[in-house]
């Protein structure tokens, strides 16, 4: 039989090379020694965030959401299964996750003693910049966080919203794929809360960046991220877009994030569930 012969000329056609998730977890997992027994604190948590997504991680109090984010950031070892963050193995190169990643801790960590300036400039010069590139990349920050006028103000005469933004931008200084933000606007007026959101979209939209965001805020993550995920008792409850999430759990055309979010943990927001023992079904919307 002669060979087949294409009827177009063969054209080279490179493969689309799938772009890695900037976050892939594997039944990660996290337990504590207690008096009483063992705390399980993060249950086998499975979990992908795409690069250039904003992700919403929320729960109850005690549901696990600062032990997997202290696990991620490279700040607390699991105890159990894997993760791999901007194309690092968190259990084989934590220092190659350091250098990707921003974190802002809830408290923030700023020296209240010294200017903006000095804070950032040190920052810089914490990633081995030079001192010249920490003063050029002081000022590249100040600009794009809105603190050109702050920087020689001491820390501790910010404003909640500015040591915010200044926090942020401390978490920036080397450039990170991924930022994770703790509970970033708690204690923050309504018009900076508006202003770290907007400024948040801007880094997503300006710099492709990775976003992973815990808050007690359900406007907030509504407002915010693309995707949610609802952890309680340690592991994921429920997961998709807040439309996503109302429609499969609201049981109204209603429904509101807050009607999800207590159908999918059985109480509200602010309701600790750290002793209970029972596990939920997941569901995936
Ligand atoms: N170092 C620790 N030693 C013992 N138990 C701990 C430790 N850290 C956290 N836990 C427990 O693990 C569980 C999850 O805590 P975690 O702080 O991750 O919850 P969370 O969802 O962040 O809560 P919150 O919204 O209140 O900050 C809780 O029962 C907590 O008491």
């Amino acid at each position: 039989m002669p060979p087949l012969t294409p009827a177009t000329p063969a054209i080279p056609v490179t493969p689309a090379v799938p772009t890695p998730p900037a976050i892939r977890t594997s039944g990660l997992t996290r337990s504590f020694p207690a008096t009483s027994g063992t705390v399980e604190a993060v249950r086998g948590i499975d979990l992908t965030v795409t690069r250039g997504e904003i992700l919403g991680f929320l729960g109850p109090n005690g549901a696990g959401k600062t032990t997997t984010l202290r696990m991620l950031t490279t700040l607390l070892a699991p105890t159990g299964g894997s993760a791999t963050v901007a194309g690092c193995e968190l259990a084989h190169d934590p220092e190659g996750v350091r250098r990707k990643i921003g974190y802002v801790a809830q408290s923030g960590g700023v020296d209240p003693h010294v200017t903006v300036w000095e804070e950032l400039t040190t920052q810089a010069r914490l990633y081995r910049l030079s001192r010249a590139e920490a003063a050029a990349r002081t000022r590249e920050l100040a600009a794009e966080l809105d603190l050109g006028d702050l920087l020689e103000r001491k820390c501790a005469a910010l404003s909640g919203g500015q040591r915010r933004r200044l926090d942020i931008a401390m978490g920036l200084a080397h450039r990170p794929e991924i930022l994770f933000l703790d509970e970033p606007t708690t204690g923050l007026d309504p018009g900076s809360r508006a202003d770290l959101w907007e400024l948040v979209r801007r880094l997503r939209s300006e710099r492709g960046m990775t976003v992973f965001l815990t808050t007690h805020y359900l406007d907030e993550a509504e407002a915010l991220a693309d995707r949610l995920v609802i952890v309680d008792k340690g592991r994921i409850v429920a997961q998709g877009t807040a439309e996503a999430l109302k429609s499969a759990y609201g049981g109204s055309p209603g429904a509101t994030l807050q009607d999800a979010f207590i159908a999918a943990t059985g109480h509200g927001a602010e309701t600790d569930t750290s002793d209970a023992s029972a596990a939920a079904t997941p569901i995936a919307v």
